[in-house]
C-alpha cells in the first residue's frame, strides 16, 4: 500500500483530470439515485391518481436526468483515461531511465524477465487502479451511501433488511478482495517465469533450432505457461464468484423485502411505489458494494504491481559517481590493479583473488588461461561495470571510483565478448563509439578494424540497414563492426574481450598491426583464449581459478609457466610441451 502511495507524485501533472473525473462522476451517481424516487412518485402519485399530465412531467424529468448522468459518464471517463494513461507512460518513463542507470550487479539482482513484466503488466495494472479509483470509487460508495440514505428517509419501515444484506455483503467482499490480493501475486510470480522464458528462447532461438531442441522448449515453455493459467484460473474464477454470491443474497433481500413490504401495503401504511424504489435501491446498493469491491481488488492487485515497480525506482544503484569527481582530462592509460578480490554473489567464493598488476601507458597486455578463470570478470572492473570487493583498481596512479563515470568510461574503447550491435545502419552503430564522428573516421576505424572490405560491399555501405541483433551480419563481420565501434573512440584504453574469436587468423594480424600504428598510445588488455591473439603483447597475464599465476613475455612463459605452456602446446598441437 505504502508502494502505491509513493506513486502518487505522478499524478500531480494531472491532477486537474484526477480532479475533474470524480466531479462529473457525482453528477451521474446522482442522476442515478434520482431516478427511483422520480419512478415512486410516477407511481404512487401519477398512475394511482391517473394524473397524466403528472406522470408525463415527470417522465420528461426522468429523461432530462438521464441525460445529465450520460455527460457525468463520459466527462468522467475522459478525464480518468486521461490522468491514468499519462501517469502510467511518465512511471514507465521513469522505470526505463533508472534501468539504463543499473550496474551489471543491479541487472543480474532483478533479471530481464521480472523487468519485462513490470514495465508491461505491473504498470498497466497500477493504470487500471488508478482508472478504476477515479471512476468507481466514487461511484461505489457515493451510490451506497446515497441510496441507504433515501432508503431511510423514504422507506424506514424497509430498513432492517439492509440492516442484515450491508454486513453479509460487507464481510464476503472483504473475504473475497483478501484471497485475490494473495492470488494475484502468485499470478505475477508465474508471468516473471513466462517472460524470462520468452525473453531467453527468442533470443537463442538459433542455437535452440542448430541443436534442434524445439520440443524440449516447447515443453519448458509449457509447463510454465500452465503454471500461470492455473494461477490465473484461481484468481479470476474467485473474483468472477463473488457477484452470483452477491447477487443471491440481495435476491434474498428483495424477497424479504417484499413480504415486508406488502403486509405493510395491506395495512395501509406503505405505498406499493415505495416497494419498488427499495427494490431498486438495494440494487444501488448491491452495485455500490460490487464496484467499490472490484477496485478495491484491483488496488489490492496493484499493491503488488506498485512494490515491483518502486523495487525498481529505488534500486540502490551500487556503481555511482563520487560526490566531487575528478576532472582530469590529461588522461594517460596507466593501469594499476592492487590486491583486488571480486565476487559475484557478495558472500560466495572469489572470483577474483588477489590481483595485482601494473601497466604503462601505452602497452599491450595480453589475458590468457583457462575458461572461467576469471579474465573476463577481471577486464569488467576497469570501466566499472562492477566494482571491487576489496582493493583497488587505479588508472593514474588515482582510484577509479574518484572520476566520474561518463568520464572514465569516455576513456575506454569496450569490445565485450558477444558483440552486441543494434537495430539501425552500420553508421548509427559507429556513431555509438563516438556521436560527432565524421565519414573519414568511421572509414579509418573500420579499416582498422579489417571492416572496410564487407563495408564496402553491403549496399548502401554505411548506410546499410542491420536488423534487430544484426542478424543479417555474420559472426566475423559483428565482430568487426563492434571493434570500429570502439577504435572510432581513439581511446586511451582499448579492451577487447575475446573479440576476435571469429575472425581469420590474417585478419586478426592485419588488426593488430593497425592497432600499433594507429593507437600507439592506446594501452591495450587482449583477452584471448587464443595464444595467436596475445603472443606479440609486451605482457601476458596468465590466470588459473580467478588468481594471477603468471606473468611475462610470450617467451619467459614457455620457459617458466606450466600453465602457460600446457595452452601453447594444445593450440600448436605438439601435446604437453617439456622445456628441460
Ligand atoms: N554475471 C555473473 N554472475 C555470477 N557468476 C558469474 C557471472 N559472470 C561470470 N561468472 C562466474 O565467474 C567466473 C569467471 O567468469 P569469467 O567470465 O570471468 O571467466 P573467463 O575466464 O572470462 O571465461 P571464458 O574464457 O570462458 O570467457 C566463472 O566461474 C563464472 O561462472
Amino acid at each position: 500500500m505504502k508502494s502505491f502511495w509513493k506513486l502518487l507524485p505522478y499524478l500531480k501533472p494531472y491532477m486537474l483530470f484526477a480532479i475533474l473525473a470524480p466531479m462529473f462522476m457525482c453528477i451521474e451517481v446522482a442522476m442515478d439515485l434520482l431516478s427511483p424516487t422520480i419512478m415512486q412518485h410516477i407511481i404512487d402519485n401519477g398512475i394511482a391518481n391517473d394524473d397524466t399530465a403528472y406522470v408525463i412531467k415527470l417522465g420528461v424529468l426522468m429523461l432530462v436526468t438521464a441525460v445529465i448522468g450520460l455527460i457525468g459518464g463520459v466527462g468522467c471517463t475522459i478525464y480518468s483515461t486521461r490522468a491514468a494513461v499519462n501517469f502510467a507512460a511518465d512511471i514507465r518513463k521513469d522505470v526505463f531511465k533508472m534501468t539504463e542507470r543499473f550496474s551489471s550487479e543491479n541487472m543480474d539482482n532483478i533479471g530481464v524477465g521480472k523487468l519485462i513484466t513490470i514495465v508491461t503488466n505491473d504498470i498497466t495494472a497500477v493504470q487500471q487502479a488508478l482508472m478504476m479509483t477515479l471512476r468507481v470509487f466514487v461511484r461505489g460508495p457515493l451510490l451506497f451511501i446515497g441510496a441507504v440514505a433515501i432508503v431511510w428517509f423514504t422507506a424506514r419501515e424497509l430498513f432492517p433488511v439492509l440492516l442484515v444484506v450491508i454486513p453479509i455483503l460487507m464481510i464476503l467482499i472483504y473475504f473475497f478482495s483478501y484471497k485475490t490480493g494473495k492470488l494475484f501475486a502468485k499470478v505475477q510470480k508465474a508471468m516473471d517465469k513466462v517472460n524470462t522464458k520468452l525473453q531467453e528462447t527468442f533470443a537463442g532461438i538459433r542455437v535452440i533450432k542448430a541443436f534442434d531442441r524445439q520440443n524440449f522448449e516447447v515443453k519448458a515453455f509449457k509447463h510454465v505457461n500452465e503454471e500461470l493459467t492455473k494461477r490465473n484460473m484461481s484468481a479470476e474464477q474467485l473474483i468472477l464468484t463473488l457477484m452470483p454470491v452477491m447477487l443471491f443474497i440481495v435476491n434474498i433481500g428483495v424477497v424479504v423485502g417484499m413480504w415486508m413490504g406488502a403486509i405493510k401495503v395491506n395495512e395501509g401504511t406503505l405505498q406499493v411505489g415505495v416497494i419498488l424504489a427499495f427494490i431498486n435501491y438495494l440494487t444501488i446498493i448491491m452495485n455500490g458494494l460490487v464496484s467499490s469491491s472490484h477496485v478495491l481488488m484491483q488496488i489490492t492487485r496493484s499493491f503488488t504491481s506498485a512494490r515491483r515497480i518502486q523495487q525498481v525506482l529505488e534500486t540502490q544503484i551500487d556503481i555511482t559517481d563520487p560526490v566531487n569527481p575528478l576532472s582530469n582530462n590529461e588522461f594517460k592509460g596507466e593501469v594499476e590493479f592492487k590486491s583486488v578480490y571480486f565476487s559475484y554473489s557478495k558472500n560466495g567464493e572469489y572470483v577474483l583473488k588477489d590481483i595485482s598488476f601494473h601497466v604503462n601507458s601505452g602497452e599491450t597486455i595480453g589475458i590468457i588461461g583457462p575458461t572461467g578463470s576469471g579474465k573476463s570478470t577481471l577486464i569488467k572492473l576497469l570501466p566499472r561495470l562492477y566494482d571491487p570487493d576489496l582493493g583497488e583498481v587505479m588508472i593514474n596512479g588515482i582510484n577509479i571510483k574518484e572520476y566520474s563515470i561518463k568520464n572514465l568510461r569516455d576513456l575506454i574503447g569496450f569490445v565485450p565478448q558477444k558483440a552486441t550491435l543494434f537495430a539501425g545502419s552500420i553508421e548509427e552503430n559507429i556513431r555509438f563509439g563516438k556521436e560527432e564522428a565524421t565519414i573519414e573516421d568511421m572509414e579509418k576505424a573500420a579499416n582498422s578494424a579489417a571492416a572496410s572490405e564487407f563495408i564496402n560491399k553491403v549496399d548502401g555501405r554505411f548506410g546499410h540497414e542491420l536488423m534487430q541483433g544484426a542478424t543479417n551480419l555474420s559472426g566475423g563481420q559483428k565482430q568487426r563492426l563492434s571493434m570500429t565501434r570502439a577504435f572510432i573512440r581513439k581511446p586511451k584504453i582499448l579492451v577487447l574481450d575475446d573479440s576476435t574469436s571469429a575472425i581469420d587468423a590474417i585478419s586478426e594480424v592485419q588488426v593488430q598491426q593497425a592497432l600499433t600504428h594507429d593507437l600507439p598510445d592506446t594501452t591495450v588488455f587482449i583477452v584471448s583464449s587464443k595464444v595467436s591473439s596475445i603472443i606479440n603483447a609486451d605482457r601476458i597475464l596468465v590466470m588459473e581459478d580467478g588468481m594471477i599465476v603468471a606473468s611475462g613475455t610470450h617467451d619467459e612463459l614457455i620457459e617458466n609457466s606450466e600453465v602457460y605452456r600446457s595452452i601453447y602446446a594444445t593450440q600448436s598441437g605438439k601435446g604437453v610441451l617439456s622445456y628441460e
